[in-house]
């Protein structure tokens, strides 16, 4: 009987199963949705711009993957550095999209928050994957509907969205278009409960379910900022101390990043044109145009070193 379930069960898992990952964009996210990846088993590929950008990321995840090897093995600092290595070789890196895509079950998009960016980069990868090939998209605020309409394979294309950073954060926000099979969902679920992380079942809807409360929260607070209603710290410390946020609205921004979070209310912005909350601001203007993106760049609200 054992034996006869434990058939059942490998055959389903061999046909729905995701072991050869594609991701585009290895910036914050993508490094960190590699990282997890390879640490449930999965054989990654990181498609970037350029070798520097492949480089960065191959940085960025080691350190992330030291933290967590140090925390694996505590009192064996040779385990922890053959676990780095370990999870580091199921990791590639390529800028050929087209070749990267070949054998891949799953291609998760995270590169810049723009519709038309996002559009050509799912035109090539229409052409060049094959059928069976399930695609994401980890945007935070794009409807998944749209950059889906540029392929062939609607049933085959959802929405992934995972928090920053990745490798700490535990949700996943699973999204379904009107369009996307019953089997592209279970695998996308299975995919995400398989590297670790608790998944929810979102809509498609502007936001999902995290950002449509967390943009307009981060949005007035931006504006309170503007206002000179309080101070950047000052915000921060009322709502770490007052609301029991692990970070303030102004240390999340520069986390997130100025420019994705800029390319989030240009989008909003054009979709709804009366929302006051969306309207452009002078400081995320002034932040993008001096490169002050946050975190990522040394300075934003804060100054990193
Ligand atoms: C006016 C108009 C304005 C318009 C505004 C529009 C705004 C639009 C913005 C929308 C944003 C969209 C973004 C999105 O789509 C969704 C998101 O991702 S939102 C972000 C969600 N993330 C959070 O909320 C993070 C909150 N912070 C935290 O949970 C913690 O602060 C954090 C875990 C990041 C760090 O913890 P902390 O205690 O502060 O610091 P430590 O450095 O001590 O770390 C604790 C612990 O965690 C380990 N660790 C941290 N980072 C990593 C990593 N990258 N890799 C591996 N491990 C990591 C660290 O080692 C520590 O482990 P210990 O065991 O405790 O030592
Ligand atoms: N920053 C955040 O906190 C979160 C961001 N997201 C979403 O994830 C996506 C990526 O955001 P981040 O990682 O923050 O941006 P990022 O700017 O850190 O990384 C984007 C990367 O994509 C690369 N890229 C751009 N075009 C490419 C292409 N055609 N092919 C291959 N690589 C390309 C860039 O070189 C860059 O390294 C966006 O859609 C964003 O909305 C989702 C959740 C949280």
């Amino acid at each position: 009987m054992s034996f006869i379930v434990k058939r059942c069960l490998s055959t389903s898992t061999a046909k729905n199963a995701i072991n050869n990952v594609t991701i585009i964009g290895g910036g914050l996210m993508g490094s960190g949705i590699a990282q997890v990846a390879a640490q449930a088993g999965n054989n990654v590929t990181i498609v970037e711009v350029n070798s520097d950008a492949l480089k960065k990321a191959d940085i960025g995840i080691a350190k992330s993957l030291e933290r967590v090897g140090k925390k694996l093995h505590k009192d064996n600092p040779n385990d922890a550095k053959n676990f780095v290595e370990q999870i580091r070789s199921r990791i590639n890196g390529s800028t050929d999209t087209k070749s990267a895509v070949q054998d891949a079950d799953l291609v998760v998009e995270a590169i810049v928050e723009n519709m038309k960016v996002k559009h050509d980069l799912f035109k090539t990868l229409d052409q060049a994957a094959p059928q069976k090939t399930i695609f994401a998209s980890n945007t935070s605020s794009l409807s998944i509907t749209e950059i889906s309409s540029v392929t062939n394979r609607k049933d085959r294309f959802g929405g992934l969205h995972f928090f920053n950073p990745v490798p700490m954060m535990k949700l996943l926000e699973v999204v379904r278009t009107e369009n996307t099979s019953d089997e592209t969902f279970n695998a996308m679920w299975n995919w995400g409960k398989a590297i670790g992380k608790t998944c929810i079942k979102c809509k498609d809807t502007p936001g999902f379910v995290v950002n449509r409360l967390l943009v307009p929260y981060l949005s007035e607070a931006i504006k309170m900022v503007e206002r000179g209603d309080a101070s950047a710290e000052d915000i921060d410390i009322a709502m770490k101390l007052g609301a029991g946020y692990p970070m303030g609205p102004l240390e999340l921004a520069d986390y997130v990043g100025h420019d994705t979070t800029k390319f989030i209310l240009d989008g909003w912005h054009e979709k709804f044109p009366d929302n006051p909350l969306f309207e452009p601001t002078k400081i995320l203007e002034k932040f993008v145009k001096e490169g002050k993106l946050g975190r990522k760049s040394g300075e934003g609200f804060y100054k990193y070193n």
